[in-house]
């Protein structure tokens, strides 16, 4: 009489004839092997997709806009590095072309400096890349500032200079950069948004307001692109540590100086860099970059919202109790 050990071996044998007998194996493999190759086609497509192209990135002065200059000038990205400290962009350029870690060919960078915030120096910054590179073909918004405070106590006018800087100056750039893409029918425009462009948390409601209405345009502005082949690329991040809450304007205007827990314990903005140049590479629409916990903030949004907004009704009244606000 065969033991249940017997039996069980018995099985074993009989499933594994199964699996070399029949057609299992060759397919997993061929399966695997096609993903594979896929994968890999992806990976050479996208490096081509950025060698030699002309790419401007705003904000390349600190964080995360500073590391996707040096990710794209090492996959041989010809740069045009944009913020309004120029002593600092002088710099990072040094640092780039100094480094030779790359093996393919690199292009010195090229440096404009202009306020987002400043609609008439959008247009000439525009007009001098345009005359330097007679195109663009990726233009990365990055730039952008934080905000903390209450909606009654934050002035009008620090809504307005965050709504300035993370919304109408990257619209008025990508205007301003679009009619000589659309004459190519060839481009790129990323939106580096964040996770407050999909649900809003409470005491950012200008900054949520502004990555909302990013997240709104540049949807839209994909839909109207189709038809030129310009690729829209939308990034939600979740943390990352940078000085953006350092950066951040409060209720007053005045800058916030600190850097929150919640950003030092974010991402290193090296990895979210590398992140941001496959997604440009892959050509994605609409990319989240975050943990789970944000990441299911954003199904929970959509799905029961009356639960998330309870959820962060309470994390207000907590943050208001912590802070005597
Ligand atoms: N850090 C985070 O946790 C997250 C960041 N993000 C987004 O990532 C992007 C980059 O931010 P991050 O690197 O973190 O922050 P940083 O504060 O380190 O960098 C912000 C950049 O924006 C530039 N900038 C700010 N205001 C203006 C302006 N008026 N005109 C031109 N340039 C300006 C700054 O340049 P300078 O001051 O030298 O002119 C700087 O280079 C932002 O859009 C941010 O919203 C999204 C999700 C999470
Ligand atoms: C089914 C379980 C669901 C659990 C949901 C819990 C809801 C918790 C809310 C989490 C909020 C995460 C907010 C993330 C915000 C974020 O990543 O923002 C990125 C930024 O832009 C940071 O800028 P800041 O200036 O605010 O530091």
């Amino acid at each position: 009489m065969a033991t249940s050990a017997n039996r069980k071996s018995l099985l074993k044998v009989r499933a594994m004839d199964f699996i070399t007998s029949t057609a299992i194996l060759p397919l997993l493999f061929g399966c695997l092997g096609v993903f594979g190759l896929f994968r890999l086609l992806q990976w050479v497509r996208g490096k081509a997709y950025v060698r030699n192209a002309v790419v401007v990135i705003t904000g390349a002065t600190s964080g995360l806009g500073r590391e996707c200059a040096k990710v794209f000038y090492a996959a041989g990205a010809k740069l045009v590095l944009c913020g309004r400290n120029g002593e600092a962009l002088e710099e990072l350029i040094r640092e780039l072309t100094a480094s030779h870690a790359t093996k393919v060919q690199t292009h010195k960078p090229y440096m404009v400096t202009f306020d987002l915030t400043d609609p008439g120096a959008i247009v000439a910054a525009a007009a001098e890349i345009l005359q330097c590179f007679g195109c663009v073909d990726i233009l990365v918004n990055n730039a952008g500032i934080s905000y903390r405070g209450t909606i009654m106590d934050t002035t009008v006018d620090v809504d307005k200079r965050v709504m300035e800087t993370n919304y109408f100056g990257p619209v008025a750039l990508t205007k301003a950069l679009l009619p000589s893409m659309i004459k190519r029918r060839q481009g790129h425009i990323v939106a580096v948004s964040s996770i407050q462009g999909k649900i809003s948390i409470p005491f950012r409601s200008a900054y949520a307001a502004s990555k909302h209405a990013t997240q709104a345009f540049f949807d839209c502005l994909r839909a109207e692109m189709e038809q030129y082949e310009i690729e829209v690329t939308v990034i939600s991040p979740g943390y990352i540590h940078t000085n953006l809450s350092v950066n951040a304007i409060t209720a007053d205007g005045s800058r916030y100086g600190v850097t929150d827990k919640t950003t030092a314990q974010g991402r290193s903005p090296v990895e979210v860099a590398q992140d941001v140049l496959a997604a440009v590479g892959k050509k994605k629409k609409d990319v989240i970059l975050a943990d789970v916990l944000p990441s299911l903030a954003i199904y929970l949004r959509t799905l029961a919202p009356g639960l998330f907004f309870s959820l962060m009704a309470s994390r207000a009244r907590k943050e208001r109790k912590s802070k005597n606000v």
